[in-house]
């Protein structure tokens, strides 16, 4: 629907309007000539409108009537955005604590920096004074004061030393992707029972419990989704973490849900992820609507993670009668659009397998239909691919998956992924967005061994002191205090286009945290291949285009982001683009 005359665009979206509109003239930019007024028409959309984004509020939702009409004017009468909108900038607030909210230890060591007092947890610091300093400087000082206070020893050891002269197995992550029910999970089970990471007598237990609600071929995928939820409704509601080794490499399998409504979570395992396995269901109909739902949106979201390396598993072959021609059209159909979507098909293999008898999973494929496939194994696939390079040398970061209560002497746990960076048992972390210190108490590696360190790629458990839970959750961001990272407010992106983008509010995702922001300006549109400037300051960005966009995020909190990064654009449940941090203000 084309922009509506009569209502001020500028009046809610808050930018330069020179910044975006330059190139276009007044008459260009006021549609065909009903610049005079607001038309019946819109007046009566308006209003059905209205009453219908009430509706769907509710009355926990207090929400004036020019506020619902801005959010309709800006979507085009888009009920369903418009609540999303709504929703997002009004959720109903928890009821505040009496106690006014206490000044974090980081902002407390900022504004001792900035006083340049002896003592590390002195008196809150006036919060203007502490802002400055907490984006970054002067912050060294203060935190070694804090580390004193602590009573958990450190080895000091030069951890990437130590990493290089001991022989740990190459690690790599990858994550699982695909439409629902294309066969994931019952894939990923599959591998574990065959490699014997679970053992027969709790897959027996699976099946018992599989049967009894009348589903047994969901007994594999359930090695997978493990939570009574899960289970019950058989989809996966969270990325699963699974661990399992080969002779050569430590694995993470990161399971990530098919449903459109978890694609924040999928996009959490992504950004953790050295490669994709892209899990196809074989059968014409399965597939088509696959290619029509996730199977290319999971790609494409994958992609602009900077994901490069890609097994497509060729699933329930076994339906297909391991047909040969039908595993020729998948491959056809999707090398096409990887194409589109800027993969090389040198990092792209093909491997048809059938999760649920274990054919082509871990041993070759014994039906004779199959005889004309004499490429690798699943397994093997998954062994020949390479993980990232990882940057042990850069300051840590690293991704909290899950928050947990341990045991009685590990009451506050959490695990992660370490992107960059190392970590040792007494290293003092911050925590972000909450800008709390932590201390590491212990660390586990993901087969339950204690360590004393932990490198860039793994993907710990560490036991944390002198932090209370309420400033840690899911996504939050642990860096070293002496190299935190900024907490920013407007940035600018290089982003793929997945769907229209023009000027308007979207949800923005740096793995599983989340802001609503508003892409103020459309810069220009970039050559995919080169990055050069194609057109500048274009009006909308079509799908499959690259630009440059400028994007201010809402409320005072900001997101941690560095130059580099990856975040994923939303809107009303749909991905509209990815992109690539390049500057910040
Ligand atoms: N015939 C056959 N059925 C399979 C195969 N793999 C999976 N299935 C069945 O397909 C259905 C869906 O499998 P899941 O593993 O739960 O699919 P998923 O992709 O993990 O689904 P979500 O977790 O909801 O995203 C189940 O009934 C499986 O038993 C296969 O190789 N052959």
């Amino acid at each position: 629907m084309p922009p509506k005359a009569g209502f001020s665009r500028a009046k809610n979206v808050g930018y330069d309007e020179d910044d975006i509109y330059d190139d276009y003239s007044e008459e260009e930019y006021a549609g065909d000539g009903e610049g005079e007024g607001t038309s019946e028409e819109d007046k009566e959309q308006m209003a059905a409108g209205v009453i219908k984004v009430r509706e769907a509020l509710g009355s926990e939702y207090k929400v004036k009537e020019a506020e619902i009409q801005d959010a309709l004017w800006n979507y085009y009468y888009d009920v369903g955005k418009s609540v999303t909108f709504l929703k997002n900038k009004y959720a109903p607030k928890a009821p505040t604590p009496a106690k006014p909210k206490a000044v974090s230890r980081f902002d407390q060591a900022a504004g001792a920096a900035d006083a340049k007092t002896p003592t590390s947890t002195g008196t809150p610091k006036a919060k203007a004074k502490t802002r400055g300093s907490a984006d970054g400087e002067k912050l060294a000082d203060s935190v070694e004061k804090l580390v004193v206070e602590t009573k958990v020893k450190s080895k000091s050891l030069n951890v990437v030393d130590e990493y290089r002269n001991c022989a740990l197995k190459r690690v790599s992550n990858f994550v699982v992707i695909g439409h629902v029910d294309h066969g994931k999970s019952t894939l990923m089970g599959r591998l574990l029972y065959d490699l014997k990471v679970v053992d027969e007598r709790s897959v027996d237990k699976l099946r018992q419990e599989a049967e009894t609600i009348g589903k047994s071929s969901f007994a594999l995928a359930w090695l997978m989704d493990q939570t009574p939820e899960e289970r019950s409704r058989g989809v996966t509601v969270d990325i699963a973490t699974v661990p399992f080794e080969t002779e050569q490499t430590s694995f993470t399998i990161l399971d990530a849900p098919g449903h459109r409504d978890f694609i924040p979570n999928m996009i959490a395992g992504v950004s953790q992820a050295d490669f994709a396995v892209l899990v196809v269901d074989a059968q014409e109909n399965s597939f088509q609507s696959g290619l029509k739902g996730q199977t290319k949106e999971h790609a494409l979201i994958v992609r602009s993670m900077g994901i490069q390396r890609l097994i497509v598993a060729v699933n329930k072959m076994d339906t297909v009668s391991w047909s040969k021609e039908r595993f020729d059209k998948v491959r056809q159909a999707t090398t096409a659009f990887f194409e589109t979507a800027s993969f090389s098909l040198k990092n792209i293999t093909f491997i048809p397998c059938a999760g649920l008898t274990g054919d082509n999973v871990t041993k070759r494929v014994a039906d004779d239909n199959a005889d004309w496939y004499s490429g690798p194994t699943f397994l093997e696939a998954l062994e020949a691919s390479e993980p990232k390079a990882r940057a042990l040398e850069r300051p840590l970061r690293l991704t909290i998956n899950d928050v947990f209560r341990g045991s009685g002497q590990n009451p506050l746990s959490i695990s992660g992924q370490i992107e960059a960076g190392t970590l040792q048992v007494g290293d003092v972390v911050l925590a972000l967005p909450s800008r709390e210190t932590a201390t590491i108490k212990a660390i586990e590696l993901p087969d339950g061994s204690p360590a004393d360190w932990a490198v860039a790629g793994q993907i710990p458990t560490l036991h944390l002191v002198d932090i209370d839970a309420v400033h840690l959750r899911l996504g939050d961001l642990l860096c070293a205090p002496t190299a935190p990272v900024r907490l920013v407010k407007s940035f600018t992106c290089k982003m793929l286009a997945f769907e229209h983008v023009m000027p308007q509010f979207v949800d923005v995702f740096r793995g599983k945290q989340q802001v609503t922001g508003l892409i103020t300006a459309l810069a220009s549109i970039l050559n995919k291949n080169t990055g050069e400037v194609t057109r500048r300051k274009p009006r909308i960005v079509k799908p499959g285009e690259v630009a440059r966009v400028r994007i201010e995020l809402e409320g005072s909190a900001g997101l941690p982001l560095e130059v580099g990064a990856r975040i994923v654009l939303r809107d009303g449940g749909r991905t509209v683009g990815a992109g690539l941090l390049e500057s910040y203000t």
